[in-house]
């Protein structure tokens, strides 16, 4: 597929599957495309040519947004919002409370969880958009820059929960300059320039083989 801004042409004939159990980290230099692409995946941005095939529940994790601090939302809150699938969800249950404490516990952020998001740090804001990803067990998760602003061991601890979430099922698509993200992905999508620089090459088997790509283009 191909994707253009009103004067830039930021993705072109990009063709790629992951399937369920696979990490595939996308990397290239700044401008390559990697943002675009992963929005294209996640239906944020309709592809002008070609077409995007996603199967089951996609949750994105974008990269540490801006926050008013007249927001009146608390972490806890942020998270929740991660199970409402793109409506508004109303009440939740108990069940969905105790997976909103479980994702913000993996990401190390437990201990804010009443506090207004405003207040929080770049990097703890960062993990709270990562627990709003995880939260509701997604069958494709994509991400662009999860690790922006996290501390060294911090970072480690989320290339783990990447790997935790391929072990579960998940399809993960992560955009990331980090070299232990590139050593740990099952392959690596170079862009260069809005094109795939590289066909993507195997650089270690998943630990499940995915029988058919849980999104592709
Ligand atoms: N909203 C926009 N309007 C116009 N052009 C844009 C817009 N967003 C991105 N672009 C252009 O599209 C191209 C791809 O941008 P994109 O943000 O996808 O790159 P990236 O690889 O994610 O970069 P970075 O590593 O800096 O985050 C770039 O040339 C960029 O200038």
């Amino acid at each position: 597929m191909s994707y253009a801004y009103s004067t830039t042409d930021a993705l072109c004939d990009v063709s790629l599957s992951v399937g369920p159990g696979e990490l595939l980290v996308v990397a290239g230099p700044n401008g390559s495309g990697k943002s675009t692409l992963i929005e294209v995946l996640a239906g944020v941005r309709r592809p002008r040519t070609g077409r995007v095939v996603r199967r089951g529940d996609v949750a994105l994790v974008v990269q540490r947004p801006d926050v008013s601090p007249m927001l009146p939302v608390t972490v806890r809150d942020v998270v929740t919002m991660g199970m409402w699938r793109g409506r508004f969800a109303g009440r939740t249950t108990r069940a969905d409370r105790v997976g909103v404490t479980e994702a913000l516990e993996r990401v190390g952020i437990r201990r804010l969880a009443e506090r207004p998001l405003a207040t929080l740090s770049g990097g703890q804001r960062q993990r709270a958009f990562l627990a709003q990803g995880l939260v509701r067990r997604p069958d494709v998760l994509l991400l662009d820059e999860p690790t922006a602003g996290i501390d060294e061991s911090g970072v480690l601890g989320v290339h783990e929960l990447l790997r935790e979430e391929t072990r579960r099922g998940a399809a993960v698509v992560c955009i990331s300059h980090d070299p232990h993200a590139v050593a740990g992905a099952h392959r690596v999508l170079r862009l260069h320039e809005g094109r795939v620089a590289h066909r993507p090459v195997r650089e270690s088997q998943p630990r499940s083989t995915p029988s058919s790509s849980a999104i592709g283009s």
